[in-house]
């Protein structure tokens, strides 16, 4: 039997090519899609996506109760995305969820319903597998170069800033690196910003230009030494990889995961 999937944000520039990702893995099936814009219609009706006749609810929990699915992939924002998954995990349907931009609490309550209830959920920062292994790289850098910065470059589109997989890169150094402050400790900000963002004593810094997907640099530094480990995402293909691996063992699934390096052997 397919995996049913349910897709949440279709139109997006990632809902698009997760719903053709979907649509051309042989063991995949839409079922639905969740589109505030688009309930009533059928994906067939929506330029630039497969011609396939599939039922697109403006309601989330509507198509939670009408429709029978394995499998919430979400790709929206923080704010809808938060509503989609906590009611997926109540209607027992197990969510993939891409969307950026929760915050530590709404984290929390997802993960306290997904293993209070025993259904399965990935929230996964960055679907992509080279994004991951900068990570883990940088993670184990930490422990003996604890002066360290994050430079991270999107797309002008992005709402959320600093961006999800730079939150995730800070939450995983501060698991090895000796917490403190950097730079000189009498430093002035001349103009408000000019540091960056500061995720215990690690500045983190947010570029927005067109042209840009999703690039990470991770920046550590020592006595007459620096260490640069970056990664960069060319087009959103390179997350489908990490979305259909996410699918395959949320459904195996009975508590919940924050970060794909916890799915890579
Ligand atoms: N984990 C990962 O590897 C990756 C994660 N992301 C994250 O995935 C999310 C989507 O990214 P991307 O596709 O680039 O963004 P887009 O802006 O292209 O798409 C977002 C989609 O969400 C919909 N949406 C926006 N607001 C709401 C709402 N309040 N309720 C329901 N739907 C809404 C939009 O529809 P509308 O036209 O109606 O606004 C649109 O279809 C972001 O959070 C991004 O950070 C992105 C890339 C990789
Ligand atoms: O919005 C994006 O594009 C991306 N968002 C995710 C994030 O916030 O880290 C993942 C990737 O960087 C692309």
């Amino acid at each position: 039997m397919k995996t049913r999937i349910i897709i949440a944000g279709p139109r997006g520039k990632m809902g698009t090519e997760a719903v053709k990702m979907v649509d051309d893995e042989e063991t995949f099936e839409i079922v639905a899609c969740i589109d505030r814009k688009n309930g009533g219609k059928t994906l067939n009706d929506i330029d630039g996506l497969p011609d396939l006749d599939v039922p697109i609810f403006e309601d989330p929990e509507k198509c939670f109760q009408e429709i029978e699915a394995d499998v919430l992939i979400d790709l929206t924002v923080a704010e809808a995305g938060f509503e989609h998954t906590k009611l997926a995990l109540l209607y027992g349907i197990r969510p993939v969820v891409g969307t950026s931009g929760f915050s530590k609490d709404q984290i929390a309550a997802l993960e306290d319903l997904s293993e209070t209830h025993g259904i399965g959920c990935i929230i996964a920062p960055n679907f992509a597998v080279g994004a991951v292994l900068m990570m883990q790289f940088a993670k184990t850098a930490a422990k003996y170069l604890p002066d360290v910065e994050i430079i991270e470059k999107h797309h002008d589109q992005k709402l959320d800033a600093p961006s999800g997989t730079a939150v995730k890169t800070a939450n995983l150094l501060e698991e090895t690196r000796q917490s403190k402050q950097q730079g000189h400790p009498d430093e002035v900000e001349k103009l408000k910003g000019a540091r960056g963002a500061d995720s215990d004593g690690i500045h983190i810094h947010s570029v927005r230009l067109p042209g840009l997907v999703a690039h990470q640099e991770v920046l550590f530094g020592g006595p007459g030494q620096t260490l640069t480990i970056k990664h960069d995402s060319y087009n959103r293909a390179s997350f489908m990889e990490g979305v259909k691996l996410s699918v395959n063992k949320v459904l195996d699934l009975d508590k919940f995961i924050y970060g794909l390096e916890n799915l890579l052997e």
